[in-house]
C-alpha cells in the first residue's frame, strides 16, 4: 500500500457523460474508507489550472448516483494544450498538497495526462468517461450504454411516426469519428441500413436499396456523424435516386449525453471509482482502468490509443442486418 498518499484530487474533463457522478460518488466512498481526502476539481483541466475545488461528500454524492451530467462540470481546456498552462497546474497541485489524481474522461484526457506526467511525477488514474465507446483497454466507456439506450428510445418514436407517414428517415448519431453508437443503436432498432465510419463501405448499397423502395413502409436509415457521407449529402443522393420518397432527416445530438444512467453504466461508474482509488493505493500510476471481459484492466497512458475498428462479429453483424 502506498502510505504517501494523503489527498487526491479528481475532475471530469471532455463531453460530460452518463455515470459520472456514480464514479464521483465510488471514489468518494473509497477515499473515505481508506483514510484519504479527495478533492474534486471543478471543470477538467481549466480547475486544475486556477485551483476551483470542491468538497467531496460522500452522503451528498450518494443522492447523485442516479443523475446525468456532472455535479465537477467539465470543460476542453485549450490553455492545458500548452506547457504554461499545465505548469500552472503542477503549481495548483503543489499549493494544495494534492499528490495523486484521478481523471474521468476519453482519450483527449488521457494525453492530457501524459503531457502532464512530464513534468508532473505524482501519480495518475484515468476511468474512461465518454459516450463514444472509442477507446482500447476497456469493453465499455461510462456513459456509452447510457446514449444507446437514449438513442434506441427515440428512435422507436421516430419510427412510429415514419410508418404512419410511409417516410424515410435519415438518423444521425453522435459518436465523433466512431460508429459505435450508431452501429449499436441501428442494429436493436432494426433499422433498414447503418452507415459508420469503420465499416469501409461506401453507400451506393443503400442507393440501391432506396431506388426499388416502395413508399409503402417505413425506411429508417441510422448515420454516424463520423460517416463521411453526412446527413445531408445522403439526403440528396437518395432524392436522386428515388423523387418519390418523402424524406426527413433527425440529428439527435446531446440529447444522447443527458439523462438517467442506466444500470451498467452506474455499476461502471462505482467499479471503476473503487478501483482507480485502490490501484493508486497498490501503487501504480499513469494507468487507465478498463473493463475486459468482464474484469478490470489497467493499460499505460501510452497503450491508450482511439479504437477506430469494430470487431469481426459487429461487422458481420453490420453485413447481415445492416444493409
Ligand atoms: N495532447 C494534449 N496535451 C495536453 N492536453 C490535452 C492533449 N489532448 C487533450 N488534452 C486536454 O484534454 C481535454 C479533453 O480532451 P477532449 O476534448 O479531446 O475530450 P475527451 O477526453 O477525448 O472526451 P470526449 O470523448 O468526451 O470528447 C482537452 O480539452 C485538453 O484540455
Ligand atoms: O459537446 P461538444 O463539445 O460539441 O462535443 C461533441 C462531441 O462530443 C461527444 O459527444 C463525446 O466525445 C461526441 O460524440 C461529439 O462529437
Amino acid at each position: 500500500m502506498n502510505q504517501s498518499i494523503k489527498h487526491i484530487g479528481v475532475f471530469t474533463s471532455g463531453g460530460d457523460s452518463p455515470g459520472m457522478n456514480a464514479v464521483l460518488y465510488a471514489i468518494a466512498k473509497a477515499a473515505e474508507a481508506n483514510g484519504i481526502k479527495a478533492t474534486g476539481i471543478r471543470k477538467g483541466y481549466e480547475g486544475l489550472i486556477d485551483g476551483d475545488f470542491m468538497s467531496l461528500e460522500t452522503h451528498q454524492l450518494q443522492k447523485l448516483v442516479h443523475k446525468g451530467g456532472t455535479i465537477l462540470k467539465t470543460a476542453r481546456s485549450k490553455r492545458f494544450m500548452e506547457l504554461e498552462g499545465r505548469k500552472k497546474a503542477l503549481q495548483t497541485l503543489k499549493i494544495n498538497n494534492i499528490d495523486a489524481l484521478i481523471a474521468i474522461g476519453g482519450d483527449g484526457t488521457f494525453r492530457g495526462l501524459l503531457a502532464f506526467s512530464e513534468i508532473c511525477d505524482i501519480p495518475f488514474i484515468g476511468i474512461p468517461g465518454t459516450i463514444d465507446n472509442d477507446i482500447s483497454g476497456t469493453d465499455y466507456t461510462l456513459g456509452f450504454d447510457s446514449a444507446v439506450n437514449t438513442a434506441i428510445e427515440n428512435i422507436d418514436k421516430i419510427r412510429d411516426t415514419a410508418e404512419s407517414h410511409n417516410r424515410v428517415f435519415v438518423i444521425e448519431l453522435m459518436g465523433r469519428d466512431s460508429g459505435y453508437i450508431a452501429i449499436h443503436s441501428g442494429l436493436v432498432v432494426g433499422a433498414d441500413a447503418i452507415l459508420i465510419p469503420e465499416s469501409g463501405r461506401d453507400f451506393i448499397y443503400l442507393l440501391d436499396k432506396v431506388k426499388s423502395y416502395d413508399s409503402e413502409d417505413a425506411f429508417l436509415i441510422v448515420v454516424s456523424e463520423g460517416d463521411e457521407i453526412g446527413a445531408e449529402l445522403l439526403a440528396s443522393k437518395i432524392n436522386e435516386v428515388n423523387s418519390s420518397v418523402d424524406l426527413r432527416i433527425t440529428r439527435l445530438g446531446h440529447v444522447q449525453r443527458g439523462g438517467n444512467p442506466s444500470a451498467l453504466d452506474r455499476m461502471l461508474g462505482i467499479r471503476f471509482g473503487v478501483a482507480a482509488v485502490e490501484q493508486l493505493l497498490n501503487g501504480n500510476k499513469n494507468k487507465m482502468v478498463g473493463l475486459l471481459n468482464n474484469e478490470l484492466y489497467l493499460t499505460p497512458f501510452e497503450e491508450v490509443v482511439k479504437q477506430h475498428q469494430v470487431n469481426d462479429e459487429l461487422q458481420k453483424l453490420l453485413e447481415l442486418f445492416g444493409k
